[in-house]
């Protein structure tokens, strides 16, 4: 019997969920590279290129295509660039499903654009839906497709739901690791370098990402994207600091049981589920081995300490464009961060002035979202 070849998009190709996708690609024989974008690094995406064939590429800007397209005039791709190129490679006419893992809100326009061709969608990019979940999962409904969650906890929350009723759920339980400072005082803080920040205790991921568990926005941002994807409030997701990252997440039922998915803390694997859903391939994951474990542990979240977490439930309480201008404050603070221009702490200090100065919209279409986000960068530049 032949096997049914899959034809995929990847955006954020050279990136951590990318690079592990494409590992996920190359030890299977049944899924196709169609387009790849990738933002600067065109040294890496040219090996891609020549390993995997896609039909059309895509990089940031005019200059890196020209450069790109001299390293690989021997080869018949078709190379494109900036927001119009990532959205052409996320609408690919072969492509079947799109994994978008390209970071921050530039993945809101060709997400849109994918879901309106017809793409199923293996969603790793968070910001997208904390900033336009509203738009974006009537307009899955509406075009009959789906969106998988790539996220280790969405992940093991959809696995947790296989075969259950959503009537049912009673809560949903995050974990997140609590990050390299989980331990910390608010004194120990205000002394956080760069260096620091960067060293998650259990995830080798991309530089923004890895800030963001630090400071535990990244987990604000995936309660905000539990509550898209899942259709739960946000009150009704619980963040439990659980620091092995082994529990990738629960839900509870209304009659008290709870369903979770464990493993070793290993991408490749919700990023897998999510390509050959409803199906489990085989993976060369480390087993968990519980003996060797010895214990899981459990913390309840520090939510003065950890602020960026507090603001995150308040942005989802309030909705609209709020969680935008949380999103974006982050962004640009994260950004600022790691070029050393503030501190650690001025991280949720910017994203509380952004949120309390921003003018706030019901209901924000993508023009005003995007408005929502260049404002929150001029309140941000004028003070900082
Ligand atoms: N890493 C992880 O384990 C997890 C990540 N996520 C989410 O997945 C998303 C990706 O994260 P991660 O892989 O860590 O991030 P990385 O920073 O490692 O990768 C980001 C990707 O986006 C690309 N990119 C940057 N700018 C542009 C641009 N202007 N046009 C096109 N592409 C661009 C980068 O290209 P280049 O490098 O070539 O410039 C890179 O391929 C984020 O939303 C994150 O929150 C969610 C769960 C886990
Ligand atoms: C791998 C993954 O999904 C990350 O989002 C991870 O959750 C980060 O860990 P924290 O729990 O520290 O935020
Ligand atoms: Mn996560």
């Amino acid at each position: 019997m032949e096997t049914e070849v899959k034809k995929i998009s990847v955006l954020g190709s050279t990136g951590s969920i990318g690079t592990q996708t494409l590992d996920v690609v190359r030890r299977n024989n049944d899924i196709e590279i169609v387009a790849l974008a990738a933002g600067r690094r065109i040294k890496e995406l040219e090996a891609q290129i020549r390993e995997f064939g896609p039909k059309l590429v895509s990089v940031a800007d005019e200059q890196l295509a020209k450069e790109l397209a001299v390293s690989i005039a021997d080869l018949d791709v078709k190379i494109v660039y900036g927001m119009e190129g990532l959205t052409e490679a996320a609408v690919y006419p072969e492509a079947q499903t799109v994994v978008t893992a390209v970071v921050g809100m530039m993945g809101i326009v060709p997400t849109i654009a994918a879901i309106k061709a017809g793409k199923d969608i293996a969603l790793a990019n968070k910001e997208t839906l904390v900033t336009a979940g509203h738009i974006i999962m009537p307009l899955a409904k509406e075009y009959n497709i789906n969106i998988y969650p790539v996220d280790s906890e969405h992940s093991a929350i959809f696995q947790s739901l296989n075969g259950e009723y959503h009537a049912e759920i009673d809560k949903i339980l995050l974990t997140a690791s609590g990050g390299p400072f989980r331990n910390y005082t608010k004194e120990q803080l205000k002394n956080v370098k760069v260096e620091d920040a960067l060293k998650h205790p259990n995830w080798a991921m991309g530089r923004k990402i890895t800030i963001d568990s630090s400071t535990m926005v990244n987990k604000g941002l995936e309660v905000m994207e539990a509550q898209w994807l899942f259709n739960v409030p946000a009150d009704r997701v619980q963040v439990i600091i659980q620091p092995q990252s082994v529990i990738h997440s629960m839900v509870q039922f209304v009659d008290g049981g709870i369903m979770a998915q464990l493993g070793s803390p290993d991408m490749r694997l919700p990023i897998q589920y999510a390509l050959y859903y409803p199906h489990r391939k085989p993976l060369d994951t480390k087993r968990l081995d519980f003996y060797e474990l010895g214990q899981i542990t459990f913390q309840k979240p520090d939510f003065d300490k950890f602020r960026g977490l507090a603001l995150a439930y308040e942005a989802a309480r309030k909705g609209g464009n709020i969680p935008t201008a949380l999103n974006a404050a982050n962004e640009m603070a994260v950004a600022m961060f790691l070029d050393r221009r503030i501190s650690y702490l001025q991280i949720p200090e910017i994203i509380e002035y952004v949120m309390n100065e921003t003018h706030y919209t019901d209901n924000p279409d993508v023009d005003r979202i995007l408005e929502t986000e260049q404002t929150a960068y001029e309140l941000i530049r004028s003070r900082y």
